[in-house]
Parts: structure tokens; C-alpha cells; sequence
């Protein structure tokens, strides 16, 4: 018999996201049900998905529930797991406060990535705490059609390989996995930026998101490329957060990145909570399959 499952639609800098509230992790969201719910045309259409559930529910999580009530068991819009999403913390605390689960202010947020400290600012916007970068050794090269260019290394806590261009164009269509090498710096997979400059520390991008394609914002993508900038801006290259604050324009808006006191790397932006709506149980089960 079909029942209804309910689901909510929304956006961070518009990288947007199906968001399934599940407190008791009882709904079954394996691979292939995640994509058909991504899925512009026969789904609801979003570049990634965010399973709300409690930490305890969750066994990926439960290790965390002292420290944060609810795991953000986030999804690329292909159905595979990442360690972290940025816009999606910012939205899923939204969520969180849509649903009267959490006011404003400070909260805890459990994810692959570990623990993340969100803040719900009264204007709207929402700062994470993105922990700090790690920058592997070695140089990698991104390539589209006749052109490539060198590109650093960002991990944080999912990986990047970041490129400075003279030209978003250059970029192409991207309609496919630009080519990263040495493909063994990336064993998991890679998101590539394509950045440009915009003026003293404000630089915009592109990005081809593992498992969710070119979208107009990744937020983990906008620190490893404002970290990237400040190592070629000549930064510390022992240090690990933002020394000044970076401004990056992203297809979809803006977002602002900085380093909190402690020296975690902190993330600026809207989060907005568009539509609500309800899963037909049956379909689900059928395209699960
Ligand atoms: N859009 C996200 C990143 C989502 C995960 C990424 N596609 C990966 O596989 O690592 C963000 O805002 O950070």
C-alpha cells in the first residue's frame, strides 16, 4: 500500500538539495532511490540529498550523539556518499530551525566529516565551522580539451583539486568529469574548481561536483579555493586555516570565507527552505529497485 513520505526542497547559494526528515532513520534511501529523487525530469531534481536523522538512529553517527541530536546523512545527486557538504550543513541547520527543532543561534551538526558548528545568524545567513584544510604534497593537473593547468590539492574533508584560470570559459561545458592527474592523488574521486580573479582577495568559480556535476555553488569547494588563493597570495604554507578573509562568487551567489579565532576555517551564506511536498512510498520502492 502507498504511504507518504514527507520531503522538503531547498537551497544554500542555489546548490540545491531533496531534504527527507527521518528522525528514526526508518526510510530506506539506498543508491538508486537517492538518484531518482535527485533527478530533474522524473524526480524531484536536486544536486544532492539530505537524510535528517537523529545521531543515535544512525550507526554512522551514533559515536556523536553526545556532542550533536541530529546527522546530516548527506547524498550526491548520483546516490553516492561524501564525507561533507558545506551548503549542505547551512541548509539542513535551516531545516532544523524551519521544523522548530532548533532556534537561532549556535548548534551542533554530526556529519561523515566529524562534528560542525553552525550558527543561525537573525539575517538569514548561516555560518559553519569547516575545521581546517589539509594540502597533500604534489602537484596535480586538470585538463579540458587542448588546455590543463597545474592545480593545489584541497582536502576538506572531501577532496579538490583547485585551478586557477584566465577565463571561466575555459572550463567548457563541463558536462563531464574534467580529467585530474596523477589520478592516484584522488583514489575516492575529485571536485575541481576553475577560478578567476575578481579583485584583492575576491575570486569567482565553476565546479564539477563528484557525483552531482557542474552546480552553481559547493561550499567545501569555496574554502579549498579561498585557501588556495591565500597559498598562492603568498600565505604561511604551514598554516592550515584563511588568513584573511576571502570573498568567492559562486554561479548561484556568494559566499564569504574567513577563519574563526581558533583558526577553523568558518563559511558565510544564505540558506532558504523553498517547497514542501510528499514522496509517494510506492514509486520510491519501485525505482529503488
Ligand atoms: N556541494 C557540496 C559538496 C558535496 C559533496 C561533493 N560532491 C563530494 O562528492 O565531495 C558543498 O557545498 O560542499
Amino acid at each position: 500500500m502507498s504511504t507518504r513520505i514527507a520531503f522538503l526542497k531547498g537551497h544554500g547559494t542555489e546548490n540545491d538539495f531533496v531534504i527527507v526528515p527521518d528522525p528514526e532513520n526508518a526510510v530506506d534511501l539506498p543508491p538508486a532511490a537517492v538518484a531518482a529523487l535527485c533527478d530533474r525530469r522524473a524526480g524531484i531534481g536536486g544536486d544532492g540529498l539530505l537524510h535528517v536523522v537523529r545521531s543515535a538512529a544512525h550507526p554512522e553517527a551514533a559515536a556523536m550523539a553526545g556532542e550533536a541530536e541530529w546527522f546530516m546523512d548527506y547524498r550526491n545527486g548520483d546516490g553516492s556518499v561524501a564525507e561533507m557538504c558545506g551548503n549542505g550543513v547551512r541548509v539542513f541547520a535551516r531545516y532544523l530551525q524551519y521544523a522548530g527543532l532548533v532556534t537561532e543561534g549556535d548548534l551542533a551538526v554530526a556529519t561523515r566529516g566529524g562534528v560542525k558548528r553552525v550558527h543561525l545568524a537573525k539575517d538569514g545567513d548561516v555560518t559553519v565551522g569547516m575545521g581546517r584544510a589539509r594540502l597533500p604534497e604534489g602537484e596535480v593537473t586538470v585538463v579540458v580539451g587542448e588546455r590543463s593547468w597545474p592545480a593545489r590539492n584541497v582536502n576538506m574533508g572531501n577532496p579538490h583539486a583547485v585551478a586557477f584560470v584566465a577565463d571561466l570559459a575555459h572550463a567548457g561545458d563541463l558536462f563531464a568529469p574534467p580529467p585530474v592527474s596523477p589520478a592516484s592523488a584522488y583514489p575516492q574521486g575529485v571536485n575541481v574548481e576553475f577560478v578567476v580573479d575578481r579583485g584583492p582577495r575576491h575570486v569567482a568559480l565553476r565546479v564539477h561536483e563528484r557525483g552531482s556535476g557542474e552546480t552553481r555553488s559547493c561550499g567545501t569547494g569555496a574554502c579549498a579555493v579561498a585557501v588556495a588563493a591565500a597559498r598562492r597570495d603568498g600565505a604561511d604554507p604551514a598554516v592550515t586555516g584563511l588568513p584573511a578573509t576571502y570573498v568567492v562568487d559562486v554561479p548561484g551567489g556568494r559566499l564569504v570565507i574567513t577563519e574563526s579565532p581558533d583558526g577553523e576555517i568558518e563559511m558565510t551564506g544564505p540558506a532558504v527552505i523553498v517547497a514542501t511536498g510528499e514522496i509517494d512510498s510506492e514509486w520510491l520502492e519501485t525505482v529503488a529497485r
